[in-house]
């Protein structure tokens, strides 16, 4: 169907060395009988408490045994096809998850039976962290030995730059928050504080986050989410002409509770802005890509029944899912990294002050807590070229 069309001059191009664009995801159970299974993939090897397990399977069992981000990834999926087929840019798109069907193995098979050798790659996971970077990293690289073993062609990997600062990420987020701020009672709007969340994990896998040089005290992950925080902070204050009192907190806290993990909870700090005199919270989950578990459980569900109890008038704002914004985004970044790997000029869109990330993890960066390292593709030290 594509040779059909008129391709923008050079558009045509634009991908190359390109031949497809690998959506990388999370995955997620699609009814009861598949939540245990689901969580067994997750935390195999993670040292997750039992109690916690049975927890977070309720969480989806409150949802029909269905967790949101199968849809949300099928929803980004149609808007980058469509994004792609709107600008002329010759690349299919395919779907690949961590932990649920379908996963990243098959789907790399099945592009490798199409004739696919040359892969970007797009992880729904914007920022620096071992759970969020190398372990997609790591995931990539046993599904290529497994090709490899079945005796199947190699297909080079390259994963995308975190996209936490692109403006295509960050702008529907700013426009969500003032949304959000719109729909509180207007008595409390011009008090309302901004509480910036995102995953909690171990601060010491935060602390060795990013490449090396950034370890310490909270690594890129800390970093990253401040920079955006303040970003939309800023831009919702020269919007609205009032300055907001906001902090970025955490959520989703797993593991046992001797391990120490980034605090404080966003359930805590709605207590204790509520007994400082806050008259309204909005809950912008900046770590978060889709409005997937996290976000329909613990903010939507549990944080804010939190703030019912408290009497406090909360809201959340909308993460980006499929804005077209965001599908643009993804568009550029291909664009960009394409023209790099050609050895061309290209432009590299950044909000805040931290710049564009890297294009290829260094040695070193978001090393694993425990056990050997791993093998991880797309990377400097991945043994696939
Ligand atoms: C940084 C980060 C992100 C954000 C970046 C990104 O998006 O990747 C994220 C996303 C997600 N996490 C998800 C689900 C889970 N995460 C768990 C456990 C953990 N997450 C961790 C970190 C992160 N997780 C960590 C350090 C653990 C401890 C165990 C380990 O070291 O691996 C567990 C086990 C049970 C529990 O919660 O304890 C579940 C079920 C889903 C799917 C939701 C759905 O189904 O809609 C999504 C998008
Ligand atoms: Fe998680």
């Amino acid at each position: 169907m594509s040779e059909l069309r008129d391709p923008a001059p050079g558009a045509a191009a634009a991908a190359a060395p390109y031949d497809a664009l690998l959506l990388l995801s999370f995955g997620g159970p699609e009814g009861p009988d598949d939540v245990v299974p689901f969580l067994e993939n997750v935390t195999r090897g993670r040292g997750i408490p039992k109690e916690r397990l049975k927890e977070v399977g309720q969480h989806y069992f409150l949802f029909g045994g269905v967790s949101p981000i199968n849809d949300q990834n099928r929803a980004l999926l149609d808007a980058l096809r469509k994004d792609f087929a709107d600008n002329s840019l010759d690349l299919p798109v395919h779907w690949g998850n961590r932990n649920w069907a379908p996963y990243l193995t098959d789907t790399l098979r099945e592009m490798v039976a199409e004739g696919h050798r040359r892969i970007a790659v797009l992880t729904t996971s914007a920022y620096a962290s071992y759970s969020g970077c190398r372990q997609y990293r790591e995931n990539l690289a046993e599904a290529l030995a497994t090709l490899e073993a079945e005796g199947l062609a190699v297909p080079r990997v390259d994963k995308l730059r975190h996209y936490f600062n692109h403006p295509g990420f960050v702008r529907p987020m700013i426009d969500g928050v003032l949304a959000s701020l719109a729909e509180l009672p207007e008595d409390v709007r011009a008090g309302a504080h901004l509480a910036f969340t995102t995953h909690s994990i171990p601060t010491a896998a935060a602390d060795t986050s990013g490449p090396v040089e950034e370890h310490g005290d909270g690594g890129a992950y800390v970093r990253e989410h401040l920079d955006v925080a303040r970003v939309i902070a800023d831009a919702v204050r020269a919007e609205t002409g009032v300055e907001r009192p906001w902090e970025l907190v955490y959520q989703s806290r797993s593991g046992a509770p001797h391990i120490p993990w980034l605090e404080p909870d966003i359930c805590d700090h709605l207590e204790a802005l509520h007994g400082a005199g806050a008259p309204a919270v909005v809950m912008v989950p900046i770590g978060f890509v889709s409005d997937h578990m996290e976000v329909l459980y613990d903010l939507d569900t549990e944080a804010t029944a939190k703030a019912a109890e408290l009497g406090l008038p909360i809201a959340r704002s909308a993460t980006v899912g499929a804005d077209p914004r965001f599908a643009a985004a993804v568009r550029e970044l291909v664009v960009e990294r394409a023209a790099i790997e050609r050895g061309q000029p290209a432009q590299r869109c950044a909000l805040g002050a931290l710049g564009p990330s890297h294009d290829l993890c260094p040695v070193g960066c978001c090393p694993a807590a425990r056990g050997a390292a791993k093998p991880a593709a797309a990377g400097a030290d991945s043994p696939y070229a």
